[in-house]
């Protein structure tokens, strides 16, 4: 009995001093798991967000982004959350009833004082960016385009959100933001990955943007754009093409056509069996053609369609200029292009007119996207209505011609080959986000790309606090297996006799 008591009193787990330390460490070892546990929950996300205008010469769109709030702005990534497509027309067609431009922009205003949460709205700046519709509407009558400005203005600042302004973006702009949209959105920019170029097709202007090792900007200056975007310098060529979008370039291909004067043209353009009666005044309504205009010409014109791709691209071809080029190289019209580089994304026009074509796909051959267009223009046009009983017929009128100027613009405008055609991806989306300028122009001016790589700790959070974790444990393993000679089993065992 004594010999018993004896060795309770030697086991040495029952002294104090161990008895604390064990205590100590076990709450240590709970402490960490519980810090390290609690520091990587998901907090519940908080967003902050912004509204940018796209108003095009053929219609007005809204987009809402959203970037995490916590984060810092360097690493927060930027989403849209919401778009929304204003009815009717360009704000430029509004030129002489300008308060209907403000009128026809609250609906999709309303819908984004719903989306974006009310404790936000003061702090949610709204911008609008007029393309080349309004470029155009500037260069014709600039008052008008003034008071489309003022009526627009007045009709966002109703909204309760922090509006930053409306203006109209120049071509560089237009062409560059879209740059930074595509790149930013395939995560180019922070890992200074090569980067994509951009190709945007609108109604009445065309972009092109890329960066091409042997383009250093002094040749044609002002084709460049310098960027410092994560610590990377970028030197980016871009030209936007006045009066190229597809809507503009069909007023010119028409102009040309009907410039002889017959009443009546046989477009090659349109499909077999199309015919429509048009008005001169409403072809020559525009800056980009007024000044072809014949100086007698009727009222109007019949618009016969005639269906074939070879003879449109023919009618196409001869909207370009490629008589004069003062520099190394061009695309055309005089305007300088550096050698095509890296893989590139259209958007836009390319986009919808492509994938109306089922022609998105860009390992087909650029000799078989000319045979399926040759097929699809000199199908008749009763046929085609009859395969597309929903899409309305002014817009179904005019993908022979668009699909043609497309391919037309790429390979002889641009110089694609039909190596380099499948260096192009037709693109709407990139990660869930539209593919143009209007994501590139409000992060220039909310300043959220930084201009140096941001300094990141060594190690992610998670990382450092499991790391601590580990090297904690393994010390009081340490400690506890450095206690060796006091444990019981090591101890000498009393003998029970
Ligand atoms: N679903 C859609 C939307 C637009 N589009 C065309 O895409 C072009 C968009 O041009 P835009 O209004 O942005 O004009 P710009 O100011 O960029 O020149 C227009 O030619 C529209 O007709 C289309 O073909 N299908
Ligand atoms: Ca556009």
């Amino acid at each position: 009995m004594s010999a018993q008591r004896e060795m309770k009193e030697k086991n040495p787990w029952h002294t104090p001093v161990t008895i604390i330390i064990t205590v100590i460490g076990v709450i240590a070892i709970v402490a960490l798991v519980t810090v390290a546990v609690l520091q990587n929950r998901p907090v519940p996300q908080k967003y902050k967000y912004g509204i940018v205008l796209d108003a095009g010469s053929s219609h007005t769109a809204l987009y809402i982004y959203a970037w995490p709030a916590e984060k810092d702005n360097n690493t927060g990534r930027v989403q849209q959350t919401h778009s929304c497509k204003v009815k009717g027309k360009g704000i430029s067609s509004y030129a002489s009833e300008p308060l209907k431009a403000g009128e026809s922009l609250k609906l999709c205003m309303q819908e984004a004082e719903q989306k974006v949460p009310r404790k936000r709205h003061h702090q949610t700046p709204l911008y609008l960016g007029a393309t080349a519709g309004m470029r155009l509407l500037n260069m014709e009558n600039s008052k008008a385009s003034e008071k489309v400005f003022q009526a627009v203005g007045a009709a966002l600042q109703k909204f309760p959100f922090s509006y930053q302004g409306a203006r109209i973006l120049s071509g560089q702009e237009e062409g560059a933001f879209g740059w930074v949209t595509v790149n930013y959105l395939d995560d180019r920019l922070k890992q200074g990955l090569e980067t994509i170029g951009a190709l945007d097709l609108g109604g009445a202007s065309t972009q092109i943007s890329f960066v091409s090792d042997n383009y250093d900007g002094s040749e044609s200056p002002s084709n460049s754009v310098t960027f410092r975007l994560y610590g990377n310098d970028y030197n980016l060529y871009t030209h936007s093409f006045l009066c190229y979008g597809k809507d503009q370039v069909l007023r010119l291909a028409l102009a040309h056509q009907t410039q002889s004067g017959p009443t009546t043209i046989l477009d090659p353009c349109f499909h077999p069996g199309y015919t429509e009666t048009k008005n001169y005044s409403v072809l020559y309504d525009s800056p980009c053609v007024s000044d072809r205009k014949p100086l007698e010409d009727p009222v109007t014109f019949i618009h016969n369609g005639q269906g074939n791709f070879q003879q449109c691209q023919e009618v196409v071809k001869s909207v370009f200029n490629f008589t004069t080029c003062k520099y190394s190289q061009c695309s055309f019209n005089g305007v300088f292009q550096p050698h095509l580089q890296g893989p590139f994304g259209a958007f836009s026009a390319y986009y919808f007119v492509m994938n109306f074509l089922n022609l998105t796909d860009t390992s087909i051959p650029l000799e078989t996207v000319k045979e399926k267009l040759t097929s699809y223009c000199a199908t008749p046009w009763k046929e085609i209505v009859k395969q597309h009983p929903n899409v309305k017929l002014s817009y179904l009128a005019e993908y022979c011609f668009s699909g043609t100027y497309i391919i037309t613009l790429l390979t002889e405008g641009y110089n694609f080959t039909s190596k380099s055609y499948s260096d192009i991806k037709f693109i709407k989306k990139i990660k869930g986000s539209d593919a143009g300028w209007t994501l590139g122009y409000m992060l220039n001016l909310t300043n959220m790309i930084p201009a140096e790589a941001p300094d990141t700790p060594p190690l992610p959070h998670a990382g450092y606090v499991s790391i601590v974790t580990v090297m904690a444990l393994l010390l009081f393993i340490l400690f506890i297996v450095s206690l060796r000679p006091l444990w019981p089993s090591c101890s000498k065992q009393p003998q029970i006799v």
